[in-house]
């Protein structure tokens, strides 16, 4: 194995809130000849947002995988809060359309979870109301779970991932097939969730108007690290304009725009922090 992930295990529980729940540090993966991450690194702390966007290929779900301990990077390290618990809301699931299984079902499938260190128990029933009631999907309960709708099918997984009460929220997408409606409304319930239960949310999303009006901090990827900081800075830099060209309303009308050359080479592969005012700041 290259690489093992480390868990912190010397901080004491005042100065937890303060330290990131998960950190990754100079990330290098190549598909054989294929650079796709170079030199990526991100923190995440609890109840913050945290939305990583970029065109098709830049290496999103890469970098997701390796934060969830399913890729090996060739080099660099992930960092996790000691017994850190995540909750993952994946693009989309294959499930065998013969399968007898309803919602409910597959709902409590897997969910004997293991909460701070070594106690294992079965997910709460409390919470499975909770979360039904309000990601409104009780009338579902009994239907097989393949003839729900896109939209059904991510509040169910959200729930899924939910239940599982992490610490950290990672969510591949998670408006895919959402009305907007219905993506309003889901962003919103985030937010609330993230005060509410303290979670740390890291999202990949494609919709740009949406990703800019609720995350703390946005991440511009295109296999190295452009550009990140607060929405309407990195809305408004260089970087992200190179990125995403002028139509930002959304990452599908930009990839169009999208010049590899310019955010590949221009800069030097440099990483810009932008903070709320547009200072910026050069990474390593
Ligand atoms: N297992 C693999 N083997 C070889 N190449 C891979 C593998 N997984 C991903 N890639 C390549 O790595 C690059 C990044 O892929 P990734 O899925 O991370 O991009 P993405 O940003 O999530 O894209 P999208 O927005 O289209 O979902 C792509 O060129 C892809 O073809």
């Amino acid at each position: 194995m290259k690489y093992a992930a480390t868990d912190l295990d010397h901080f004491s529980e005042s100065t937890l809130h303060t330290i990131p729940l998960i950190e990754a540090k100079h990330l290098n993966l190549s598909f054989g000849k294929q650079q796709v991450l170079e030199n990526v690194s991100l923190n995440i702390h609890p109840k913050e947002i945290v939305t990583l966007i970029g065109p098709n290929g830049a290496g999103k779900s890469t970098l997701l995988k390796i934060l969830l301990g399913l890729l090996t990077p060739d080099s660099g390290k992930v960092v996790r809060k000691r017994h850190l618990n995540v909750g993952f809301m994946p693009q989309k699931i294959q499930i065998d359309p013969t399968l007898p299984m309803t919602v409910e079902r597959f709902l409590q499938l897997g969910l004997k979870i293991q909460k701070r260190g070594f106690f294992r128990r079965e997910y709460s029933t409390t919470n499975l109301e909770k979360y039904v009631d309000e990601l409104n999907i009780g009338y579902l309960l009994k239907q097989p779970i393949q003839q729900v709708s896109g939209g059904e099918m991510q509040r169910i997984l959200l729930a899924r991932a939910l239940l599982r009460e992490p610490d950290l929220l990672v969510l591949d997408e998670p408006v895919q097939g959402v009305d907007l409606q219905g993506q309003t409304e889901l962003y919103q319930y985030l937010n609330q969730l993230r005060h509410r239960e303290g979670y740390g949310i890291l999202m990949v999303s494609h919709d740009l108007h949406i990703v800019m009006k609720h995350t703390d901090e946005v991440l511009c990827l295109n296999r190295h690290m452009c550009c990140s900081g607060h929405p309407h800075s990195v809305s408004q830099s260089k970087e992200f304009q190179d990125l995403f060209g002028e139509h930002t309303e959304a990452i599908a009308v930009y990839e169009h725009h999208h010049d590899e050359a310019t955010c590949d080479h221009s800069h030097g592969h440099n990483h810009i922090h932008l903070d709320e005012t547009g200072e910026s700041k050069h990474n390593d």
